[in-house]
């Protein structure tokens, strides 16, 4: 049996991340899902968005899945939950996988996790606000490994995008990304992060895996999405050299949370990137979705009139049919609520 570690969050985060354990209990009995809170309400009682017992707890865990915070502007000590998650969980390499979910196309963003303008060294000292980008040799090696890893498993060659044409941190990425890629005869090529933005969205699935450093990476990833249909379906992993924290790549989305409209697609894709994690295999959802997506009514980011749970009951539906369709996924299914209950029954 797996143990999930599940932190939902605020604003729609609750709302995907039921869906997405739905789906997930509807495709595996192999996995225990545990609750935890975290955020502004955790922050304000404990002075950390995470209480110390429970990150303990949840890095005993095997995986994490993970909704959306609400981070306030003011609040003075104040980190992001998932900032606080991504540091203490050493998740330096965050893949994000905008799908096209009618043709099958991806847009492949891996993004530098830990270091950058991220870091968090900052201050306001004497009327000068300082934010100091840190790039690492270290930090720029393991990424670059890890987009080495996606390039070759696809066959296909590194976009690395920067301003090294400025930026004395992005000269030395690039020439680290350079040696790591050639090193495993993968191929690199260079894209200005202000004009790059104009090909991503002119010619957006013809850039290979793209690499970058944490704040292009994040903003990259959120413009991409608009080739997604919605920032609602994209999905995304966190990894380390330990656990791994699979998110929806939305955040907690004010203007539309407790309306039932979220929409739930991109915590449930991640809910599959987590099974393969696993090792349990997300093909099931990920077909499941598509299949979906092909017939059913959409949430209104996507232009239809469906609400939040018509998404999680379609998608279950279009597993039940999968299942009773397939042979080999009826086995497999049969063979892991099999395992779980007799896990239970082991106490
Ligand atoms: N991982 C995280 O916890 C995370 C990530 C990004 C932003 N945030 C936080 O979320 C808050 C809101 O940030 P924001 O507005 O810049 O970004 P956002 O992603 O929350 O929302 C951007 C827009 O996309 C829409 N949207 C997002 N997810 C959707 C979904 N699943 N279905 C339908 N529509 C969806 C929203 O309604 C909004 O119009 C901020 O406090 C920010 O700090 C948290
Ligand atoms: O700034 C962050 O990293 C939070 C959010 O914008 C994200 O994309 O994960
Ligand atoms: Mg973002």
């Amino acid at each position: 049996m797996y143990r999930v570690a599940v932190i939902p969050g605020d604003g729609i985060g609750p709302e995907v991340i039921d869906g997405a354990v739905r789906v997930l209990k509807a495709v595996t009995g192999r996995v225990r899902f545990e609750y935890y809170e975290g955020g502004v309400d955790v922050f304000q009682e404990c002075g950390s968005p995470i209480r110390e017992e429970d990150l303990e707890e949840i890095r005993r865990s095997d995986a994490v899945l993970f909704g959306a915070t609400t981070t306030p502007f003011d609040l003075p000590g104040y980190r992001s939950l998932i900032l606080t998650l991504r540091k203490e969980l050493g998740l330096y390499a965050n893949l994000r996988i905008i799908p096209d979910l009618r043709t099958g196309r991806e847009i492949v963003i891996v993004r530098e996790n830990s270091e950058g303008l991220y870091f968090g060294i900052g201050a306001v000292v004497n009327g000068r606000a300082v934010d100091v980008r840190l790039i690492t040799r270290e930090g720029a090696e393991r990424i670059a490994r890890f987009a080495v890893e996606q390039a070759k498993a696809r066959g296909s060659f590194i976009t690395f995008v920067h301003k090294a044409n400025v930026l004395t941190g992005d000269k030395f990425f690039r020439r680290i990304v350079r040696e790591v890629a050639g090193e495993e005869g993968v191929e690199v090529r260079d894209a200005i992060i202000d004009s790059f933005t104009i090909k991503l969205v002119r010619n957006p699935w013809e850039h290979g895996v793209i690499l970058s450093e944490n704040l292009f990476g994040d903003i990259l990833s959120d413009l991409a999405t608009v080739h997604a249909g919605s920032i609602g379906i994209v999905p995304s992993g966190n990894y380390g050299d330990g656990i791994a924290l699979f998110e929806p790549v939305h955040g907690s989305a004010p203007d539309i949370a407790g309306k039932g409209i979220a929409n739930p697609i991109g915590a449930i894709l991640s809910g599959a990137m987590l099974l393969d994690y696993l090792g349990l295999d997300g093909s099931l959802i990920r077909a499941a979705v598509r299949g979906y997506v092909v017939n059913g009514e959409l949430t209104p980011d996507m232009g239809g009139r469906a609400r939040t749970e018509d998404v999680v009951r379609g998608i279950i539906g279009e597993i039940e049919d999968l299942l009773s369709m397939d042979e080999v996924w009826r086995d497999e299914i049969r063979l892991s609520r099999l395992e779980s209950d007799i896990s239970r029954m082991a106490g």
